[in-house]
């Protein structure tokens, strides 16, 4: 069970930047919202807050974390200004929609 502290602290994370990934590094569904968000969109990086939790000690407790906070289990966990978005399917709805676009605007202006 992952402590409240842990939830906070995810949080906190989730609202640091205007765009919060949770990923893997070898997660080909991260690999593909990474490059939309970053080639794509040019989001600049000092704007977006990328965890590989693969690659960390407490990544496990963070993949916890953002399962209480948003019911989903699986990376990517995508965060445009602190709303939740999804995963890679559902980012990629929004981009053929044009909403991305809309959503993106300030971020990358
Ligand atoms: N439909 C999801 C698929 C994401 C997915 O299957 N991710 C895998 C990693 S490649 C995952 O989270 N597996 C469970 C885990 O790593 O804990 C999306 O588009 O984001």
């Amino acid at each position: 069970m992952v402590s409240q502290q842990t939830i906070n602290k995810v949080k906190e994370m989730i609202n640091e930047k205007e765009v919060f990934i949770a990923s893997k590094s070898y997660c080909p569904y991260c690999k593909k919202a990474k490059s939309t968000l970053f080639k794509d969109y040019k989001v600049p990086e000092s704007k977006a807050l990328v965890l590989e939790l693969d690659e960390m000690t407490d990544g496990r407790d963070i993949q916890d974390a953002l399962y209480e906070i948003t019911g989903q289990t699986s990376v990517p966990n995508i965060f445009i200004d602190g709303a939740q978005v999804g995963g890679n399917d559902d980012l990629q709805v929004l981009n053929k929609s044009g909403k991305l676009d809309q959503m993106l605007q300030k971020v990358v202006n």
